[in-house]
């Protein structure tokens, strides 16, 4: 479905001549080191660039939030986070103006009827999913129309010159989505999985568990990555998904980010386990199963900041770090062109 190549490896030593060669004690900028490798080994040149980055925000509603006490909000915050993003109100919307991101803005399966707008995408497959304590939330074609659209956006910025690419996302209820999904990949209890989201209290946490329990009895997990998605995701997750895998097969730099957008990617990589060869973490929600996801892909995030917001405000806040890597790789001299003795010698 998705060609997505494996970063050439054999290249990694000339990189890491490169970066022990700069002026510089070995190994003295840490993960800048490890990140400025990873965008020579996504773009395979020795002299990384970053262009035009982007963050696509999808939203969409969960039809069991209107039925169970999954959620600490209100599905209306779903509708009313995506006007704010319109007026540039919001967390990701003053982070993207800080650091020069392209922001669109994406309605997946928003339960509102938005009036027409130039800054929000349309790509609405319903009106929310169906409540999945009773049934699917989405069916197949749904579900591929929702990967099939997110890929169709990705490939518009691809075209207009971007070559790295985060993705959030705003859904009141989406983290149960995220719960249920990292249980069937990882294969962990979904208990273990579960946390309070938006900001449940401790009943309320107790009350998700035993609702979302109940919810897996009744789908089961299945070995389709395909399947889980249409059983328990949000059109918002399955998007995600999709974007991330056209972004990979683009060979375009991913900053993946929180709790929602990381189970994306468990489904994601299941699809095409390469795709991680292309993807940064910006930071460890404190979302409470995002530290057992990280640990689960094997991937060390660049922040830790106690966010738990969403909205993909982790990858944009994580980026002028990400800018530092880029820079020092291209601009530091090394210990050949500069007459600074090197001491490993
Ligand atoms: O990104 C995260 O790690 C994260 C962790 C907890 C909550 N959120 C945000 O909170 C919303 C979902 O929370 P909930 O409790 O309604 O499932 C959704 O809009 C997410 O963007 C996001
Ligand atoms: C206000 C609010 C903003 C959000 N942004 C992402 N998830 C959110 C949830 C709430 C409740």
């Amino acid at each position: 479905m998705f060609k997505i190549t494996p970063t050439n490896k054999e290249f990694s030593k000339e990189i890491i001549h490169k970066i022990n060669n700069k002026t510089k004690p070995l190994g003295s900028l840490g993960t800048l080191e490890i990140i400025a490798k990873k965008l020579c080994l996504i773009q395979n040149t020795l002299t990384p660039k970053l262009n035009k980055p982007t963050m696509l925000v999808f939203a969409g509603d969960h039809g069991i939030v209107k039925n169970q006490p999954v959620s600490s909000c209100p599905q209306e915050v779903t509708h009313q986070m995506v006007l704010n993003f319109l007026e540039g109100g919001a967390g990701i919307n003053v982070f993207c103006k800080q650091h020069g991101f392209d922001l669109s803005v994406i309605d997946a399966g928003v339960n509102f009827e938005f009036e027409s707008n130039k800054k929000l995408i349309n790509a609405k497959i319903a009106y929310g999913t169906k409540d999945y304590s009773l049934a699917p939330a989405m069916t197949k074609e749904q579900c591929e129309k929702a990967i099939k659209i997110a890929g169709e956006i990705v490939v518009e910025k691809y075209v207009n010159g971007s070559n790295i690419i985060s993705f959030g996302e705003m859904g009141i209820g989406n983290t149960s989505s995220a719960s249920l999904l990292m249980s069937a990949v990882t294969k962990q209890s979904i208990e273990s999985c579960i946390g309070v989201g938006a900001g449940l209290t401790e009943e309320g946490l107790s009350k998700k568990i035993d609702i979302l329990t109940k919810v897996q009895q009744l789908h089961g997990v299945s070995e389709n990555p395909l399947e889980n998605l249409q059983n328990f995701g949000g059109f918002e997750v399955a998007m995600m998904t999709g974007a991330m895998l056209k972004a990979a097969e683009l060979k375009m730099t991913l900053i993946i980010d929180g709790f929602i957008a990381t189970s994306s990617l468990l489904i994601a990589q299941v699809i095409n386990k390469n795709i991680i060869d292309y993807c940064l973490f910006s930071h460890q929600s404190n979302e409470q199963g995002h530290i057992k996801m990280l640990k689960f892909l094997n991937v060390s995030p660049i922040l830790h900041l106690g966010l738990r917001l969403g909205e993909g405000t982790g990858a944009v806040i994580a980026y002028p770090i990400i800018q530092s890597a880029e820079i020092f790789i291209n601009q530091m001299a090394s210990f050949e062109s500069s007459g600074v003795v090197n001491p490993v010698q």
